[in-house]
């Protein structure tokens, strides 16, 4: 640890531990919008490959790939790449070429995360490879692991996939419990059977923030959760860097988001409970608080409390001053409307999570009648359900208009689109900081095809705005934000030229 603190001193950082939250990142000096606070190379990562997308095992492309003739399981875009990767996949190489065909099917991407952790660590024990004091399996070993939280079901079947990778390894000497205590640390088993990223594994975005690999970043992963983060997560290429969206002065601790912040409170909360296996306590959190099991609403009119509210299910409402803008905001990010068209009331869930209640009359909706709901929305816009979890299927309205926003473009129906894209920037407003990535990214679409469109002047203010968000969360060094800044100066040229002709 001291070593590390030598290492984070540097970069105006410190690492601390909290009572309620374990380890904790803090800064020593001021950070500022946009100043990187920390990068990171991942220790081990993979792309995300499965039976439908390929990547590049070196820098994540889908596109003219090999596979390694040996082993069958990885891909290559050129020679470049696989040889930067050789030292790791000549012994993954081997071990997976080992394997019977039927088995290597069986090779996740998580399993593969796993071989290769062990792989490096072994890599550097024979010194093959440096260790640094950030880059080291020490520093892997050190991250929180959550094992005795998990039930039986999950524990069986981290136990069953750490025999597969002492199946590929074949180590005599391997430690089962260890490796099924790191799939702890990086995946978690939901309900619906589906294996999640946890705390400390990182998925790997593209500019765009679309999905393109699992990374371990352990400095990184020091990094406590805030539903009010003052610092971002990006990648540029594989590499991780946080960067600050606000002032962050001397002595705070550094904050990211783990979820989206879309959410209500207790959507936000649930989540995190679930995956991250903590009870948030951030400033956003706090302000509305369920007391379980019979929790008390606080709700807010003008000035002092305005009168109780006896609800259908025997909760009642105390209405507050502060508060009935949070109320009003979560019901109408979760999206459900009151069934009584006479009233123009928002749905939230209940406290036994087992309907909704309109936030207006009290109505009930069941959370069936919901999910029918949801499914009959989605049927509209032609798309599967991802995922039939309530957790997913609250930001409805939002995601349901990106779904359309993606389809419209796809067809070349740019008004439409433009329409769905303003939509969408005008829920983000409401439900993100005004620093979010993804309405940065929602203006840079916007701004596109306002330009399309031949609207000059609305693309630059869009195209303005875009820049403003992602210059701070982006950096302004990839080559995704340098063809922004390029569409940017375009477009003020044509405004301009136009501007010039008509005084003609
Ligand atoms: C990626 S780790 C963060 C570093 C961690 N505190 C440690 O000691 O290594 C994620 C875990 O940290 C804890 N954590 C993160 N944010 C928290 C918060 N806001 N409040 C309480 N615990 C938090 C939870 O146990 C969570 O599962």
């Amino acid at each position: 640890m001291e070593e590390l603190q030598n290492v984070v001193r540097d970069a105006g950082l410190a690492v601390s531990k909290l009572p309620e939250k374990g380890r904790c990142l803090l800064t020593t000096k001021n950070f500022y919008p946009g100043e990187v606070i920390l990068r990171q190379e991942p220790y081990v990562c993979v792309p995300n490959n499965s039976s439908t997308v390929s990547r590049c095992d070196g820098c994540f492309a889908s596109e003219s790939l090999k596979k390694c003739s040996a082993c069958q399981v990885v891909w290559y875009c050129g020679s470049t790449c696989q040889k930067s990767e050789w030292k790791l996949h000549r012994l993954e190489c081997n071990a997976l070429s080992r394997l019977e065909k039927e088995k290597r099917k069986a090779v996740t991407p998580s399993i593969r995360l796993m071989v290769r952790l062990y792989l490096r660590r072994k890599l550097q024990n024979e010194m093959f490879i440096p260790t640094s004091v950030t880059d080291s399996y020490n520093f892997v070993e050190a991250l929180v692991s959550h094992l005795k939280d998990l039930d039986e079901k999950q524990r069986v079947l981290y136990a069953q996939m750490a025999n597969l990778v002492h199946l590929i390894l074949q180590w005599p000497e391997i430690n089962l419990k260890e490796i099924a205590e790191n799939f702890s640390k990086f995946w978690h088993l939901f309900l619906d059977n589906k294996m999640q990223l946890a705390c400390n594994a990182h998925t790997i975005c593209d500019c765009e923030l679309r999905p393109l690999g699992t990374g371990l970043y352990p400095v990184v992963s020091i990094i406590n959760h805030s539903c009010l983060p003052n610092a971002v997560l990006t990648f540029e290429g594989k590499s991780s860097v946080v960067r600050a969206i606000d002032h962050i002065p001397e002595g705070a601790e550094v904050s990211i988001a783990y979820i989206d912040t879309a959410g209500s409170t207790m959507t936000r909360q649930k989540a995190l409970k679930e995956q991250y296996f903590f009870t948030c306590t951030c400033p956003r959190c706090i302000k509305v608080v369920p007391s379980w099991p019979k929790f008390i609403r606080m709700r807010q009119t003008h000035a002092c409390v305005k009168h109780v509210h006896l609800l259908p299910s025997n909760n009642f409402c105390i209405l507050l001053k502060g508060q009935h803008d949070d109320i009003q905001e979560s019901a109408i990010l979760e999206g459900y409307r009151c069934k009584d068209d006479r009233c123009n009331g928002f749905l939230l869930r209940d406290s036994e999570d087992k309907g909704f209640i309109c936030q207006t009359c009290g109505l009930r909706r069941s959370k069936e009648e919901v999910k029918r709901i949801v499914c009959e929305i989605t049927a509209i816009s032609d798309k599967k359900l991802k995922s039939t979890s309530p957790g997913s299927i609250l930001f409805l309205l939002m995601r349901t208009r990106e779904e359309l926003l993606k389809i419209l473009m796809e067809l070349g129906d740019w008004r439409e689109a433009l329409a769905y894209c303003r939509l969408t920037i005008t829920g983000y407003q409401r439900v993100y900081p005004e620093l979010h990535p993804l309405l940065g990214l929602q203006y840079y679409t916007c701004g596109k095809i306002e330009w399309l469109l031949g609207y000059t002047e609305d693309a630059i203010k869009s195209l303005t705005r875009a820049v403003d968000i992602l210059r701070i969360t982006h950096g302004t060094s990839s080559p995704f934000m340098k063809e922004l800044m390029t569409k940017l100066d375009e477009a003020r040229a044509e405004a301009s030229y136009n501007l010039s002709s008509k005084d003609e």
